[in-house]
C-alpha cells in the first residue's frame, strides 16, 4: 500500500497556503429565499491578488494579521479563518490549538472574498498541519458551511456558483484576462447590499427572474476573448452598491474614460473592477484611477488564478 504524501511543512512545522481574490464576471441574483439567501448564477473568476495563511502548532488558538489593512480585520474567534480551523478541529475530535497568521493583501469588505479566501486557506493549512488528508469533496462541503463564497476560494480558476453560490461547476477558460481593481476607502457589508437590492426591486415592482448563466459570457471565457467578454459583464448587485455608495459611479466612469473595455462593481462592492485589453492598457487604467483620486488605490492583475495552494 502506498503511504500518504508527507505533509509539506516549513520551518517550525508551519504550513503556508496562498489564496486568491475573486471577481464576479456575472452575478445574477434571484428572489429572496425563505432562509434569507438568494439563488445565484455567480460566475466567479479568481484573480492574482492573494492572501497567505500560515498555520503553526501552538499551545492555544492564536490569530494574527499583517498588512496595511490588518486593523480592519477581526483578530478574535469571529475571524473566518479561526472559524475554519475550529470547524475542522471539531469534525476530527481535535483541539484547535493553532497559530494562524494572515498576511493580508486582498481588500477588506471589498467584494473580493478576502474573508472567504482566509477561511479556505486556513482549512487547507490546518488539514495539512494536522495530517488529516481530508478528501477534496469533504473540504468543499466544510467550505460551504463557512460561507457561500468559500468553496470557490478553495477551487480557484473560474466556476459557475449556483444555489447560494456554493454549488460549483468548474468553467473552462481559454486565456488570461487583464483587470484593474479600484479599492475604495472603507467597505460595504454584503448583507446590507443584498437588502438594498431587494428594496430597490420591491420599489420597481417587477418580477425577479430565476438566475441563469449567460451563454455568450461563458463562450467568451472559453475562447479567452476579452473583446467578447467585455459587453457581457453583469452584476445585479451593482445598482444596490451604487445606491449605498453613489461616488462609485465616478470611479467607474474614470476607468472607462482611461480606456477600460468594461467596468463593474466587484460582487457586493465597493471595489470596482475594470477589464482591460492587455497588460499595458491595465497599467494605464490603474495610473489614471490613482491620479484621479476617485479611489484609495488601483491594482492591475490578471485571472484566472489558481485556487488555495500550499506554498
Ligand atoms: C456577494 C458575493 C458574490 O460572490 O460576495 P462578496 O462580493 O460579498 O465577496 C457573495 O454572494 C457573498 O458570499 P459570502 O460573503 O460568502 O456570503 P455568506 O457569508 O454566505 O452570507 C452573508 C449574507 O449575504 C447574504 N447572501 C449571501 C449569499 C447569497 N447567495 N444570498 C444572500 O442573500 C445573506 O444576507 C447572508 O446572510
Ligand atoms: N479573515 C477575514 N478577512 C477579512 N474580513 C473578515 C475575515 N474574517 C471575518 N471578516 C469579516 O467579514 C467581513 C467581510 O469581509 P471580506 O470577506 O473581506 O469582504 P467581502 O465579503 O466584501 O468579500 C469584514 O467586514 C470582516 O468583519
Amino acid at each position: 500500500m502506498s503511504q500518504p504524501a508527507a505533509t509539506p511543512t516549513g520551518p517550525a512545522g508551519t504550513v503556508t497556503v496562498r489564496v486568491p481574490a475573486k471577481v464576479n464576471v456575472q452575478l445574477s441574483v434571484g428572489p429572496l429565499r425563505p432562509d434569507g439567501f438568494h439563488d445565484l448564477a455567480n460566475v466567479f473568476l479568481a484573480v492574482g491578488l492573494y492572501d497567505s495563511v500560515s498555520a503553526t502548532r501552538a499551545e492555544a488558538p492564536l490569530l494574527t494579521v499583517s498588512g496595511p489593512d490588518a486593523a480592519q480585520v477581526p483578530q478574535d474567534r469571529t475571524n473566518l479563518a479561526a472559524r475554519a480551523a475550529e470547524l475542522l478541529a471539531r469534525r476530527n475530535g481535535l483541539a484547535p490549538d493553532v497559530h494562524l497568521h494572515i498576511a493580508k493583501d486582498i481588500p477588506v469588505a471589498g467584494g473580493m472574498a478576502g474573508g472567504s479566501a482566509d477561511a479556505a486557506g486556513a482549512l487547507l493549512a490546518c488539514d495539512r498541519l494536522w495530517g488529516l488528508h481530508t478528501p477534496r469533496e469533504e473540504l468543499l462541503a466544510l467550505c460551504a458551511e463557512l460561507g457561500s463564497d468559500v468553496p470557490f476560494s478553495l477551487a480557484g480558476g473560474a466556476a459557475l456558483g449556483e444555489g447560494r453560490g456554493e454549488v460549483l461547476t468548474p468553467l473552462e477558460v481559454g486565456g488570461d484576462f487583464h483587470w484593474v481593481f479600484a479599492v475604495a476607502e472603507g467597505g460595504l457589508s454584503t448583507p446590507d447590499v443584498y437588502r438594498e437590492c431587494d428594496r430597490l426591486r420591491e420599489a420597481a415592482e417587477g418580477g425577479v427572474p430565476e438566475p441563469v448563466a449567460h451563454e455568450p459570457l461563458l463562450a467568451a471565457l472559453r475562447a479567452g476573448d476579452t473583446q467578447a467578454l467585455a459587453p457581457t459583464l453583469r452584476n445585479d448587485l451593482q445598482p444596490a452598491a451604487l445606491s449605498l455608495r453613489p461616488a462609485l459611479a465616478e470611479t467607474l466612469d474614470t476607468g472607462l474614460a482611461a480606456g477600460a473595455l468594461a467596468a463593474l462593481v466587484s460582487g457586493s462592492g465597493p471595489t470596482c473592477a475594470f477589464l482591460a485589453a492587455d497588460a499595458d492598457s491595465a497599467i494605464r487604467v490603474a495610473h489614471a484611477l490613482t491620479a484621479s483620486g476617485t479611489c484609495r488605490a488601483a491594482r492591475a492583475t490578471s485571472g484566472p488564478a489558481p485556487g488555495a495552494t500550499v506554498v
